[in-house]
């Protein structure tokens, strides 16, 4: 073996970057040596004794593995910040999420948190507007926000989708937002879109007197196009953007935010893809790392799960998410692999439950969230049998429920748009 990077001795210093690995080596390989190993790539080493790395460079500037527990086949290394461009997301994840999850040494491999140290921290403006920026746009202080994805995902027309959007908002919902897939189809083009939207979501503000936001989704093929949306939102008077974060990369994220904080707008991440790295508790990025990458580029609102949905998150995971997404200091959980993190006065991010959530979930969701969620509903709301608008009403009767500690059925005596969602999705 080269360079041998265990060393439990170590106590990490303030600057350091700390981060926690799962780690299962492949057949025949000790557990210090992929660690050894898996340090060493994701620094300053390659896989073999290297003649051009001085002694001093290396004691410089080499990985510390500082905790070692086998049996739990977790390590947590500590990184000099010498080694990383602090202002860029994808180098820190090209050194700690890079080669490493593809080397034959480890059969798995998985990044389980990064705690960022002051200094990177100091480089980012975190979320622009962030939770209690989103409450006074919305002018919501005390309750969830309603929101809903304008159904089906593609195909209507621009006309269509605006209708949609302003039966949604004339029923209750406080947002209304693209789904992920939905960008600039021929069928709906986004500009024409935007425009007969919000100018709908205006109509519906006046009517009900409640503010009403869209969200518009930018996703694009270049970040120059991401910018030219955004910018139209901007001269149309949205207050939002959506962006699908996962597709477009953290160079673009960094790019938007920047965009975004000159145009005065909102940031809202939809966290779709995220799976394909997230998902396999062995391998890969945590979705932990993903929501504190959004908190550090400064996205206002995520998706991190529903726990009573379709999407998969238990909600031990969902909850972690939700912490990082609202604490000024996270405290550490082993149980859950993560690591303390003070924000440095950060903003915090609206987390969002979305995913398979119908009107009468609420309850559950309120038991679990408490008020600061945004409460997304697709199907839960343009399902209901008596129109889009009633399903948006329903929600907002079964939220009021939930808020004054009376059961759905109590209130949906006087409340006839509950009564119906109740006789489609708790009566079978
Ligand atoms: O974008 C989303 O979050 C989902 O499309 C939600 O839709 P659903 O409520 O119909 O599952
Ligand atoms: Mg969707």
């Amino acid at each position: 073996m080269r360079r041998d990077y265990i060393d439990t001795g170590y106590s990490p210093k303030d600057t350091d970057f700390i981060c926690e690995f799962h780690i299962e080596p492949s057949a025949g390989v000790n557990f210090e040596e992929a660690a050894t190993h898996m340090a060493g790539e994701s620094s300053i080493d390659s896989w073999t004794e290297i003649a051009t790395l001085s002694p001093e460079l290396a004691a410089r500037l080499k990985p510390h593995v500082f905790y070692v527990d086998e049996d739990a086949q977790t390590v947590r290394v500590a990184y000099s910040e010498e080694l990383f461009e602090l202002y860029s997301v994808p180098q820190v994840l090209s050194a700690v999420a890079g080669n490493i999850l593809s080397m034959k040494i480890v059969d798995n491999l998985r990044l389980q948190d990064i705690a960022f140290p002051k200094s990177m921290l100091r480089e980012f403006k975190g979320p622009g507007f962030g939770l209690p920026g989103i409450r006074k746009l919305t002018g919501v202080q005390d309750r969830p926000l309603i929101g809903t994805i304008v159904k089906p995902k593609v195909g209507l027309t621009s006309e269509k989708h605006a209708e949609v959007a302003y039966n949604s908002f004339a029923g209750g919902c406080d947002l209304v937002k693209d789904d992920e897939n939905l960008t600039d189809q021929k069928f709906n083009k986004f500009e024409k879109r935007a425009e007969l939207t919000l100018k709908l979501a205006e109509k519906a503000e006046s009517e009900t007197g409640e503010r009403k936001m869209y969200l518009c989704n930018i996703t694009a093929p270049t970040c120059k196009e991401m910018i030219r949306r955004m910018n139209i939102l901007k001269d149309l008077g949205a207050s939002y953007a959506m962006i699908d974060i996962v597709p477009v990369g953290w160079t673009a994220l960094q790019t938007l935010r920047e965009e975004a904080g000159d145009a005065g707008l909102a940031l809202h991440a939809h966290r779709c893809m995220h799976s394909a790295y997230t998902r396999n508790p062995r391998h890969g990025i945590s979705m932990l790392v993903v929501a504190k990458l959004c908190r550090l580029i400064g996205l206002d609102q995520l998706h991190i799960g529903t726990v009573v949905g379709k999407m998969h998150g238990e909600k031990h995971e969902v909850l972690s998410l939700r912490d990082e997404c609202v604490l000024d200091n996270v405290p550490a959980d082993e149980s859950q692999h993560v690591l303390a993190q003070d924000w440095g006065g950060l903003k915090p991010m609206f987390p969002v439950a979305s995913g398979g959530l119908a009107p009468t979930m609420i309850p559950d969701l309120y038991t679990i969230f408490g008020r600061d969620v945004i409460m997304q509903f697709g199907g839960g709301i343009h399902a209901h049998p008596m129109g889009t608008a009633a399903g948006a009403t329903a929600c907002r009767q079964a939220l009021e429920a939930s808020l004054e500690g009376v059961s759905l059925q109590e209130y949906a005596k006087n409340h006839r748009e509950l009564e119906a969602a109740i006789n489609k999705w708790l009566k079978k």
